[in-house]
């Protein structure tokens, strides 16, 4: 294991800096080789070794390129460079397109890439950017779910941060210590404990997996530098008795902690990441529900955080079913009010996506609690009703009694086939981790009472998914609204394109990152949130729109990011959280153009010391 123990580290950091490091700390540190090189530790000893594999310079000529992007590069001399093929970018790029076609696993592919990405920043991200399509299910959902199941398996060295609630006294050492070896601050991080990934359950440390491959996207799709990117994991154990008992599993091999210790370890990290990186946006991702909520309400008002899977799931959801509803109501020809939503699942992602979803009733004129009655949640034991008998004994987890349906009569609904009789919706929405739960009986149903009758399934990774592209289209005679979380191919259906939604929050959470640091807001409001739903549902070209469209297109997703971050900016400013003085004033479309401006593009000459970062 590649992982530096701080006795190796303290040595490696002795030899190459003149940063003093206590002598006490015995915590876990890791250092990222990709997105945040020191500039005198690791980083010199993979330079090293890539200067003799990779040769990839400008025009053939160069050094080996930084490990971290206009940074932290360890020139070679002249002699050497002329001693390496002559290899173009244009070559180096060409070579890994033909290597990921000569490599059919998906996994083995998001393996390659990895490699790539570790040693090759820039070539990676140009190879991202030039297929994204074709790569994001590679680098992200649903490939990078077996990559986090199988991260201990497929290790191939640090990626970020590792921090393990046994070193969590040394967390402050850790995080000062790392900050003082980086040129660069991050501006992002993304942390997980790697409870909930994806609908794959606790997968422990390897929860890396999926704050990496969120990173990949806000640069990517965002336009961040990666050299303020900060994959971080916390290490608190696992509930999963396989990995524990697996003899390679590279994290704790102790069942996970419980909430109150993992808010310790919480609290401890929080104000570690801030000292250390007082200008950074922290993403929370992948926590158990009940851990969500519970980070999510005690930070929301003292950090620069957001939960990715509530209030993210909850803006793409929104900005998605904005379109939806209003296509669905043009062939119904009932009104926008009229629309009834049911879910399966009521855990962090449902509970956050119904809360978002109530404000398109807001918009319609609806009250608070008119809004709430649009919505039926179910969980494993049926429509979460005021009498059902979890809810009577008080045993009901806290983050659903929001939507406890008081209507009911007494009676109950267990099944989703008698919730739909029931309530009758006009579309249904599942985070209910469970493949293939939207089954053909209840999908014909929905067709046959809806003229459009739209149905997300959004549960990660595809193996999850309560309903793919194909079934969706043919149990409802091609009249289906569809978003899943995983991407599905287009479709010919009788004779026409048909083209699925992707209501996955990669098209905001960058956006919102991007939106909260340019603006400087000292928190990310439940108004920004909302402002990033409405920016991406005003995000299609007239053309997408024409096609039925209800998200815009990936490949333009950088541009779409920057409209998202322009409505979060505007949203900061209205609330007064912003500190940018400069932004204020401009139009939307000058906030769009200075945003663009700042977005990284591999190869190109912006880097910090030539254009201010956001
Ligand atoms: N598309 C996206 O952008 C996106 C974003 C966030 C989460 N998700 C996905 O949503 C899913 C849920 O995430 P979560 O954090 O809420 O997880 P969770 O485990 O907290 O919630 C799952 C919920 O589903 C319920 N459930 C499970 N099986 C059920 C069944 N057969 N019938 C009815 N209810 C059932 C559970 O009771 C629970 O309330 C995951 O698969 C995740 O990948 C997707
Ligand atoms: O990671 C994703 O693809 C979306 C979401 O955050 C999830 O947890 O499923
Ligand atoms: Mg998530």
């Amino acid at each position: 294991m590649i992982i530096a123990r701080a006795q190796s580290a303290r040595t490696l950091l002795r030899t190459h800096t003149s940063c003093p490091l206590p002598t006490t700390t015995t915590a876990t540190l890791i250092v990222s080789r990709q997105y945040h090189s020191p500039v005198k530790t690791t980083a010199m000893t993979t330079s090293h070794k890539l200067s003799a594999h990779l040769p990839n310079g400008a025009n053939g000529a160069g050094p080996s390129p930084p490990l971290t992007p206009k940074s932290n590069s360890i020139p070679l001399g002249r002699g050497v460079a002329l001693a390496r093929p002559k290899i173009t970018r244009e070559q180096s790029l060409l070579r890994l397109q033909q290597q990921l076609r000569d490599t059919p696993s998906p996994l083995n592919k998001h393996g390659l890439l990895s490699r790539v990405r570790q040693q090759d920043p820039e070539l990676f991200f140009s190879a991202i950017q030039a297929d994204l399509v074709n790569l994001a299910p590679i680098v992200y959902t649903p490939t990078v779910g077996e990559a986090c199941q199988k991260y201990s398996h497929v290790y191939g060295g640090p990626e970020g941060l590792y921090l393990s609630i046994e070193d969590q006294n040394q967390l402050p050492t850790i995080l000062a210590e790392y900050a003082a070896t980086l040129k660069h601050q991050p501006q992002i991080i993304v942390v997980t404990d790697g409870s909930r990934i994806l609908g794959l359950g606790d997968l422990g440390l390897g929860g890396m997996g999926i704050s990496v491959g969120k990173l990949n996207l806000y640069v990517a799709g965002g336009g961040l530098d990666p050299a303020g990117t900060l994959p971080v994991v916390l290490d608190m154990g696992t509930n999963t008795e396989s990995i524990r008992n697996d003899p390679l599993y590279l994290g704790l091999k102790k069942p996970r902690v419980g909430l109150d210790e993992a808010s310790v370890f919480m609290e401890k990290f929080m104000e570690a990441a801030a000292n250390a990186f007082p200008n950074t946006v922290i993403q929370h991702e992948d926590f158990y529900s009940e851990a969500a909520f519970a980070f999510l309400d005690k930070y929301q008002n003292t950090h620069r955080m957001f939960n990715d899977d509530i209030q993210g799931t909850g803006s793409v959801i929104l900005g998605g079913f904005i379109k939806a509803a209003r296509q669905a109501s043009k062939a119904s020809g009932r009104p926008l009010t009229d629309h009834k939503v049911v879910f399966l699942g009521g855990g962090s992602a449902a509970v956050g996506v119904a809360k978002e979803m109530m404000n398109f009733f807001k918009m319609q004129g609806l009250s608070e609690d008119e809004a709430r009655d649009r919505f039926w949640l179910i969980d494993t034991k049926g429509l979460i009703t005021s009498t059902r008998y979890d809810v009577v004994a008080g045993k009901l987890a806290a983050h659903k009694e929001y939507f406890i349906r008081k209507d009911t009569e007494g009676k109950e609904y267990k099944t989703l086939q008698e919730v739909v009789d029931y309530v009758q919706p006009t579309a249904l929405v599942g985070l209910s981790t469970t493949f293939g739960a939207f089954e053909e009986p209840v999908v014909r149903q929905l067709a046959a009472t809806n003229e459009a009758p739209i149905i997300f399934p959004l549960s990660n990774p595809t193996s999850k998914c309560e309903l793919s592209f194909e079934d969706a289209l043919n149990w409802t005679d091609g009249r289906v609204l569809f978003a899943s979380g995983s991407p599905y191919d287009p479709i010919t259906y009788h004779g026409q394109l048909r083209e699925p939604g992707q209501g996955n929050n990669f098209l905001v959470f960058p956006g919102i990152g991007l939106g909260a640091l340019a603006s400087g807001a000292k928190h990310i409001t439940d108004e920004m949130i909302t402002a990033s739903a409405i920016a991406l549902s005003e995000a299609l070209t007239p053309e997408e729109t024409e096609a039925g469209l209800l998200y815009p297109r990936l490949n333009r997703i950088r541009e779409v990011s920057a409209k998202v971050a322009a409505g979060v900016v505007i949203a900061a400013q209205k609330a007064g959280e912003d500190t940018a003085i400069e932004l204020r004033g401009l139009t939307e479309e000058q906030l769009i153009d200075e945003l663009k401006k700042k977005q990284w593009s591999p190869y190109v000459d912006n880097s910090p010391s030539t254009t201010p970062r956001l």
